[in-house]
């Protein structure tokens, strides 16, 4: 089903079918409770005002007390129970749904975790998939629930209606379809417009605003700050345009809802004043008649909005759906005994131009080898392919660790396997001590320390105010790039239980004398471990037994 199937009313059940195959059976079973109790709510609220109103009518003809006792208990229970059942199902509804939500968004995460950096998308991507999961409750809670009341009410109240007044529950089923469908309908193409729209206008802001706040620094050096405020300014009133556009169509959806509700109330009415004036209906049954149609009307004034955001919500659901089922191409279970690599006449694409061609690469068990070569040859490719950086369709030839295909392979356990040591480390915006523990959580403050010492970082460590607990700011920023190095390096020393550390130049920002120093800190922090040294520096390459050296796409030799 394609988003725009939505529209349709056979479009709609199925999308509310994969909304609710997002849930387990136990939130299912509680999203029914809720829908159940926000139509006993609905019903309860409806019937209340209608019988409040024959109340009222037959009070006015003034007979005994006791004979209005039953109608009396009827409209106080009707008055508790709607509030329980509301109160009951907004506490069930929003239970279900945002554990629902809490297990979705990890799914998602490790969805978009196990896939190849490349294949991760852009901030774009990200922001929209975090709106997609909190939109998904929408779908449960604004759109499945007030239909499922609404439709149960305009049921009721028809069937009443009809044992009644015939001729009244034939303008109640006009109102309903005037109401209940054909408001719905021109409510959905509007949310269907409106969302591409605003979606279009939101990526281009998101983009533009990610771009420019990347670049903050530079921009305002080159002088060209102003012109992407301005350009940023320019997309923001876009999206508001769309926005305010969207906002008035719905304002006359919603007036059209209250006139058709309105009219369809005066139409019931007229139509049993006339039935009592006949002597067909006992006048007391006409504000029952009046006030059912006006609390069915209020019922049913959900049914637009919810109908909208059905349809807002079909692409969210989508994309969250193929996030959680799909599996990265080419992944399975197979996990490799060993670190052993083997390449054989390997080509490697990226962007669409062949980087790496006929490569031919052994590393056997516990084996250092270094790459070297000029900038731009592939050496990072080859660290990248080994550790599962690379989309499986990009790699042709053979390409085997442990002896299992590395386009196959498991992703979990090759991380496992391979540990890989990057230029310009990731660092969180958390503590020294929350950084250095990703590698090894279990690690003690000793253990830590003794890693920072490894790694040349004593001077800056004693420096430090607060210790391990000092703050490292948003991706490491209170930190130099040599300084970033270090705590990359000395995660390398604390990681455990890998067969093969790819180093990527993890030490280029360090000044040559010590580079050397800290690599072999690393290389002997476990010594079973196979290792790759992608270096520029001879001293650095001599660290390893044997040197390897690439020179463009369709040349590697040994030395
Ligand atoms: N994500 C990517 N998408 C497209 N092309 C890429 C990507 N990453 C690298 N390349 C290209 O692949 C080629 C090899 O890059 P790679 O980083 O492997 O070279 P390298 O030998 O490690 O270079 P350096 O020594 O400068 O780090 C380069 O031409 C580069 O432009």
């Amino acid at each position: 089903m394609s988003a725009a199937d939505a529209t349709s009313a056979r479009g709609a059940v199925g999308l509310v079918g994969r909304a609710l195959r997002l849930a387990t059976p136990g939130e299912r079973r509680r999203i029914a409770v809720a829908a159940g109790l926000g139509t006993l709510a609905g019903a309860s609220g409806t019937a209340l005002l209608a019988l409040s109103g024959y109340l009222i009518a037959r009070a006015a003809e003034q007979p005994p007390v006791l004979s209005l006792t039953v109608a009396i208990v009827c409209v106080r229970a009707l008055g508790l129970v709607r509030a329980v059942a509301r109160y009951g199902e907004r506490l069930v509804g929003h239970d279900a749904v945002l554990g629902t939500l809490a297990r979705l968004r990890a799914s998602v995460f490790a969805g978009l975790a196990d896939r190849v950096p490349g294949d991760r998308g852009s901030a774009e991507l990200l922001d929209r998939t975090v709106a997609d999961v909190d939109r998904v409750q929408d779908a449960f809670l604004r759109s499945i629930a007030p239909l499922t009341a609404a439709a149960a009410v305009a049921v009721g109240a028809i069937v009443v209606a009809l044992l009644l007044l015939p001729s009244a529950a034939l303008a109640l089923i006009a109102t309903t379809l005037v109401v209940g469908v054909l408001l719905p309908a021109l409510a959905q193409s509007i949310g269907r417009d409106a969302a591409r729209a605003r979606g279009v206008r939101r990526s281009a802001l998101v983009r533009e605003l990610t771009a420019t706040l990347d670049a903050a620094e530079e921009l305002v050096m080159a002088g060209a700050g102003e012109h992407h405020r301005q350009v940023v300014a320019e997309h923001g009133a876009a999206l508001s345009r769309v926005e305010d556009r969207e906002a008035r169509l719905t304002a006359l959806v919603a007036a059209g809802t209250s006139l058709a509700s309105g009219l369809g109330v005066v139409a019931v009415l007229a139509l049993a004043l006339a039935a009592a004036a006949d002597g067909q209906l006992a006048p007391t049954v006409t504000s029952l008649l009046a006030l059912l149609a006006l609390g069915t009307g209020e019922v049913l004034g959900a049914v637009p909005a919810a109908a909208r955001e059905l349809h807002g919500t079909a692409d969210a659901v989508l994309r969250v759906e193929q996030l959680v089922a799909e599996r990265p191409p080419g992944r399975d279970a197979s996990a490799p005994s060993d670190a052993a690599v083997r390449l054989r006449d390997l080509r490697v694409r990226r962007g669409g131009r062949v980087v790496l061609d006929g490569l031919d690469l052994d590393l056997a068990v516990g084996e250092r080898v270094a790459l070297v070569g000029p900038s731009g040859v592939g050496k990072s490719t080859i660290g990248e392919l080994l550790v599962g950086f690379l989309p499986a369709h990009e790699i042709d030839g053979e390409a085997t660790i442990g002896g299992v295909d590395l386009r196959t392979v498991d992703g979990g356990a090759l991380r496992r396997l391979v540990l890989h040591v990057p230029q310009d480390p990731y660092l969180f915006d958390a503590s020294l001590r929350a950084n250095l523990a990703l590698a090894r959580p279990d690690a003690d403050d000793r253990e830590l320390l003794a890693a920072l010492w490894a790694v040349g970082a004593e001077p800056w460590f004693l420096a430090l105010r607060d210790g391990l607990d000092t703050p490292l700011g948003e991706r490491g920023a209170h930190c130099s790039g040599g300084e970033r190095q270090r705590i990359g390096l000395a995660r390398a020393i604390l990681a455990r239980g890998h067969g093969l550390v790819v180093l990527d130049e993890p030490a280029s920002h360090l000044p040559a004398d010590e580079a050397a120093t800290v690599l072999r800190a690393v290389l002997d922090a476990d010594p079973r471990r196979s290792a790759l040294l992608i270096a520029h520096r001879p001293e650095e390459a001599a660290l390893a037994a044997r040197t390897v050296g690439v020179h463009g796409p369709a040349t590697l030799s040994p030395r």
